[in-house]
């Protein structure tokens, strides 16, 4: 079996409420693209890389060539239509693993992702890097709220591992039934294919408001990629 990764970065970034998609805001001297991209670097996978880029996406394509070993695809209307679309453009063999990572989640831990691999090929199981809830989480009902026993809740991060042929088939069957998929977890949770949670570090954010640059590049520092101002 190979590993292979699909990068999510087609998005428009509208609660970033940017001029720009928020994988181009830079941070210190690179984009947030340029981080994640940098980060997998260091991370020995023996399959295909598929960077997933909006149609009209020039500046995507032109920092894809600066990277050896990273192809190029083209996404879709929803963050499950792009990876969708990078799955049938990887057209990698129905055992071969897919990592699924946001390139909005420059912070991820090159151990977590080994973690997470090695638990997928360990057991033959998808799963995905999760984090425990720790705040009290509220329930609203229009003038009521209640208070969730959050024991069992979980923050789905990614990166998201499944056997290409089982995600694509949950995929293309959640997205045609209709289905509302914001990971690849859920489409495979429908399906009924077995998902499991590996314990991720918490400060794998995703850029995805204004206030969120500050404390990843808060991140960054503290991880030494990026020099202390
Ligand atoms: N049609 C889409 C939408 C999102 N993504 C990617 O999926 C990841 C996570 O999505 P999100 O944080 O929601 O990014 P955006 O959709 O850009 O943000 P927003 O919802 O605020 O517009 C991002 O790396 C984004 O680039 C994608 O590849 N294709
Ligand atoms: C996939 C994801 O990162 C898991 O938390 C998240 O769902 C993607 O962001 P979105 O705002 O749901 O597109």
């Amino acid at each position: 079996m190979t590993d292979h990764l699909l990068l999510p970065a087609a998005g428009v970034g509208r609660r970033f409420g940017h001029d720009r998609p928020k994988q181009y805001c830079t941070l210190a001297d690179r984009t947030l693209m340029e981080w994640t991209l940098d980060l997998w670097l260091n991370v020995r996978l023996d399959g295909r890389r598929l960077l997933i880029l909006a149609q009209s996406d020039s500046q995507g394509r032109d920092i894809a060539r600066s990277y050896s070993n990273l192809d190029v695809a083209v996404g879709g209307e929803e963050r499950a239509d792009s990876v969708l679309a990078g799955l049938e453009a990887l057209n990698a063999q129905e055992q071969d693993w897919v990592l699924v990572h946001d390139i909005a989640r420059p912070c991820v831990r090159v151990e977590d992702i080994e973690r997470l691999l090695d638990h997928c090929h360990r057991t033959g199981r998808g799963g995905l890097l999760a984090t425990p809830v720790s705040d009290t989480i509220k329930r609203r009902d229009g003038d009521a709220v209640s208070t969730i026993d959050r024991r069992q809740l979980w923050s789905a991060l990614t990166p998201q591992c499944f056997r290409f042929g089982e995600l694509k088939q949950a995929l293309a069957s959640a997205l045609s039934a209709g289905v509302t998929i914001t990971d690849e977890a859920s489409a495979m949770e429908r399906a009924g294919f077995p998902v499991d949670l590996v314990e991720g570090a918490r400060d794998n954010l995703k850029l995805t408001r204004p206030e969120d640059r500050a404390l990843i590049e808060f991140y960054l520092m503290q991880q030494g990629r990026l020099e202390q101002r």
